[in-house]
């Protein structure tokens, strides 16, 4: 498949709500889009870094300008699939701008072949339960309100940001107002250090699902030694770039669960070599969000339909975060999300709604 020309797009997506995370609050999604164009087929793909690189090392710019002048040349003229990763192998690092690309001309050659990107993957499930990311709130009266919103939706499972100062309480006032059974999870996002470990064991009287990356993304150690002070099983995000972080947590007993977020890993192919090995030694993997538009989206679905994903995961509704989604909106049908069946990704975004975002589209011929 001849690329004729990518085309990079910055988007910018307003939140219907302000996001406060352990890192920083997200008042606005500034997106980097690819469109891969071949003669035969247009592919999509999401670049999940942020605006300022406080997630990971990575941000939107800085992804612009290494797939302009890096990661784009050092494709071969016809890439296949499988091709992407090969060639971009040599360039250290910068796996969202990565997943990026590969995602694109994944999608054009699925588009082309008239594949679903469900099928591709291996999907076995037409819809996948979602789950709702809940950020850090101004208080619990507020943080009450919005769960009871969720639920009112029909998300089958709350996770709540948490960060010193802000976690025994809201947790205990979630479990005492919508009980004991409701599935509930905490993401730290790295914001406790070991020396906290009595603390986070004070969360284990709450039963809750997992408690998601507590300390630094580079202390896979750290949360072995955790793992061992605290009942709640530990769920790693932040830590795991690639299968073989994966494999080092299982073998180290860092992590009981692993949240796969394709952007983070370099792609959907490495995000399946993650599943393949979680599920072969019995660790549960969910699929987490990054805020995605329904490009992004509608590839984490397809990917969360894999049978290894036995948690549900952030696949939320479009609605979660944008009023208006560039793409027809995701949404909620008896708590869960319908996979998309058409070619590649099954979804395109809306020209009309897309050229409204745009800040700036950028032409790199082949
Ligand atoms: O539902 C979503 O897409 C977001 C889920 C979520 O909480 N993402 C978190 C995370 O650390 O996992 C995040 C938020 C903001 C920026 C990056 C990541």
């Amino acid at each position: 498949m001849k690329i004729t020309g990518i085309e990079l797009r910055r988007i910018a997506m307003p939140l219907v709500a302000p996001f406060r995370t352990s890192f920083g609050t997200e008042t606005r999604r500034d997106v980097l889009l690819l469109r891969v164009v071949t003669p035969d087929a247009e592919g999509w793909g999401e670049c999940v870094a942020m605006s300022a690189p406080l997630y990971s090392s990575e941000y939107a710019e800085g992804a612009a300008d290494v797939l302009r002048r890096f990661l784009i040349p050092a494709l071969p003229a016809r890439p296949g699939p499988y091709a992407v990763n090969e060639a971009l192998h040599p360039i250290k690092g910068h796996r969202m701008a990565k997943a990026a690309l590969e995602t694109a001309v994944l999608d054009a050659h699925l588009r082309a072949t008239g594949q679903s990107l469900a099928a591709f993957l291996g999907a076995t499930r037409s819809r996948v339960p979602a789950g709702v990311s809940v950020g850090i709130m101004n208080s619990v009266p507020e943080l009450l309100d919005a769960v009871a919103g969720y639920l009112d939706e029909g998300y089958v499972r709350i996770k709540l940001k948490i960060q010193p100062g802000w976690d025994l309480e809201p947790v205990r006032a979630v479990r005492e107002r919508f009980g004991p059974e409701l599935p509930l999870q905490v993401d730290a996002n790295a914001a406790y250090t070991l020396a906290d470990a009595p603390h986070l064991a004070r969360l284990d009287e709450f039963g809750l699902l997992l408690i998601e990356q507590p300390l630094a993304d580079d202390d896979m150690v750290q949360h072995a030694r955790l793992a061992r002070s605290i009942r709640t099983p530990i769920c790693l995000d932040e830590s795991i770039e690639a299968a073989e972080h994966a494999a080092a947590a299982i073998s180290l007993d860092a992590c009981s669960v692993v949240n796969i977020k394709p952007g983070r890993v370099g792609g959907y192919l490495e995000a399946r070599r993650i599943h393949d090995l979680c599920r072969a030694h019995g660790v549960a993997v969910w699929c987490g969000g990054m805020l995605e538009t329904g490009i992004g989206r509608a590839a984490n679905v397809a990917l969360a339909a894999l049978p290894g994903f036995t948690l549900p995961g952030d696949t939320s509704g479009s609605r979660r975060y944008y009023s208006t989604d560039i793409t027809p909106p995701f949404e909620l049908e008896d708590g869960h999300l319908t996979v998309p069946t058409g070619p590649g990704i099954g979804v395109e975004p809306i020209p009309s709604l897309l050229d409204e975002v745009t800040v700036a589209t950028e032409w790199i011929p082949l």
